[in-house]
């Protein structure tokens, strides 16, 4: 009882007096960029230009293309936002774009992701800042040249044929099929066979503890989201607070796979052509291949690190890229029919086998990815951090160290300067004229410079592998219980469908 004469009074009168305090705080952190002569769009309290993730109803990479289509229209070259109170860097301009990613990356080394050093898996290339990413993508890197796929390729080509089975079972079944749990399957077998050396049976087993882990993985509450949200935004907060995204389970059981089979190798003297194998020699010698880096063997910890990265990110995004793809030639029967035609005629010269090169000569199906990745790409939104105050090019205005950088991939693949008709599903687009004739950065797919997709080549030949596969042994065609138009599901961490993709699959005799 000292402002007031009753408790009640003093408690309502702190409150008032603190979201005075709040809301001035606010105002007064939604000046930074009007200061730093960025355009920007109004924020609102407490959000700033994002929608409440707790409630929202839109996946946040929809929200963020809305913000590039409408700095776009004002005819902005790049822009500023707000992330609660957190001022993040928008560029528009592809040239400015190029700067962030490639030209100027020394002040854009680091991603704007955080993780609890007490996790015990969070060195890994996606967290991994400066120096530490500098040194562990320099070792990984001689891991996923085209050789090493190559190499690869007979371990991953013994699941496609469980794919195939699989399909033709559910299409015996004369049911819609949800094609996206499918690919799921495949690509968890594949990344456990190539990542772990062992057989994850998804697509043979409903029941298989692995297809269950990656369930997990990317199965995230609305909490969930808004925690990551809070963590990149407050990233000291957070760590005061312990609060984490991951979860213990995770890494728990990624180490005791990861320890079970590191031990059975050495013990064993077991050698096999996977990730794993070139994992384990990093951790018994230096790396021979590249010079920029300290030189250390890798640790038992730095391996499971990787070894979870590598699953998580090796099994969502091409199933959902293989997803969309068929999705889109269900809608597009004509294209279907044509790269089914190429498919055949290339394999033809290849005695009807799908092998490394046969996969890379069908010119008309890495059309088809890319005008599927240009209309869902996986990741919607690419992220960075300022590492270094930086001058932007031709324009008064300085980006300050410390400062997020988020880049719209769907607002610029929806872009009309880049893309007419973009709703059109048009693998033209990508004939080799059409795409020289386009600025490099209208396509971001893997992201660009020194920090993009290590997985690239792995994650494209899995796909190329499942949808050739798919494509000359089956015809497919939109079962109505797909939604359309499609809405893309609000808390997921890479694109996916509001209530799935659900297909046809009539089985074709090739031979
Ligand atoms: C279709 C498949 C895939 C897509 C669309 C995709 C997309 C991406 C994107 C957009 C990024 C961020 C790039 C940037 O910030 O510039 C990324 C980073 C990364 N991806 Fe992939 N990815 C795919 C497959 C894979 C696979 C198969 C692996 C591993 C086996 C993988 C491992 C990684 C890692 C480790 C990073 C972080 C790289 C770094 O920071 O150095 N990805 N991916």
């Amino acid at each position: 009882m000292f402002i007031t004469k009753s408790i009640t009074g003093d408690c309502i009168s702190l409150v008032i007096t603190f979201l005075v305090i709040l809301i001035g705080y606010f105002k007064w952190s939604y000046q930074y960029w009007h200061k730093r002569n960025v355009p920007y769009l109004q924020p609102q309290i407490p959000f700033g230009n994002i929608k409440n993730p707790l409630r929202s109803k839109e996946f946040s990479g929809v929200t963020i293309k809305k913000i590039y289509d409408e700095m776009k229209t004002r005819g902005w070259k790049h822009g500023g936002l707000y992330v609660f109170n957190k001022p993040n860097y928008f560029p528009i301009d592809l040239d400015l774009v190029k700067n962030v990613m490639t030209k100027d990356f020394q002040h854009f080394v680091d991603r704007n992701t955080f993780a609890n050093e007490k996790e015990p898996l969070h060195e890994h290339l996606l967290n991994l800042k400066g120096a530490k990413w500098r040194n562990l993508r320099a070792k990984l890197t001689p891991t996923f040249t085209s050789g090493k796929m190559k190499m690869m390729f007979s371990v991953m080509a013994e699941c496609q044929e469980g794919l195939q089975k699989r399909l033709e079972k559910e299409s015996l079944k004369n049911q819609p099929i949800d094609i996206k749990e499918v690919l799921a399957c495949f690509t968890t077998n594949i990344i456990g066979t190539c990542a772990f050396g062992l057989e994850f049976k998804a697509l043979e087993d409903e029941d298989s503890a692995f297809r269950e882990f990656g369930r997990q993985l990317f199965t995230v509450s609305k909490l969930q989201m808004f925690k990551i949200m809070f963590i990149r935004t407050f990233p000291k907060l957070a760590t005061s607070l312990n609060i984490s995204a991951g979860r213990k389970e995770t890494s728990k059981f990624i180490m005791n796979i990861v320890e079970d089979t590191v031990g059975y190798r050495e013990k064993n003297n077991y050698t096999r052509n996977d990730f794993m194998q070139l994992l384990i020699n990093l951790k018994n010698k230096a790396p021979p291949e590249s010079g920029a880096h300290d030189g250390k063997p890798l640790t038992m910890n730095e391996i499971a690190s990787q070894a979870i990265v590598f699953f998580a990110a090796g099994f969502e995004t091409s199933s959902t890229l293989m997803t969309f793809a068929l999705y889109e030639l269900s809608k597009n029967p004509n294209i279907q029919e044509k790269l089914r035609s190429e498919i055949n005629e290339v394999l033809a010269k290849h005695q009807n086998n799908i092998t490394y090169d046969s996969i890379q000569d069908i010119k008309y199906l890495t059309q088809v990815i890319d005008e599927t990745f240009r209309m869902h790409p996986p990741v919607p939104t690419l992220n960075r951090k300022c590492t270094k105050d930086y001058k932007v090019e031709n324009q008064d205005a300085v980006i300050e160290e410390g400062t997020p950088v988020l880049i719209s991939v769907l607002g610029i693949h929806y872009d009309k300067d880049y893309y007419p008709n973009p709703e059109k599903f048009d693998p033209e687009r990508f004939s080799d004229e059409n795409r020289k004739s386009r600025h490099h950065y209208a396509h971001l797919p893997f992201g660009d410079g020194p920090r993009n997709c290590i997985g690239m080549r792995f994650g494209l030949l899995q796909s190329k592998m499942g949808l050739v596969s798919l494509i000359r042994n089956f015809k497919f065609s939109l079962n109505e219980k797909t939604k359309q138009p499609l809405i893309y599901k609000p808390n997921s961490l890479v694109l996916s469908v509001e209530g799935e993709v659900w297909l046809n699959a009539e089985r074709i005799n090739t031979m």
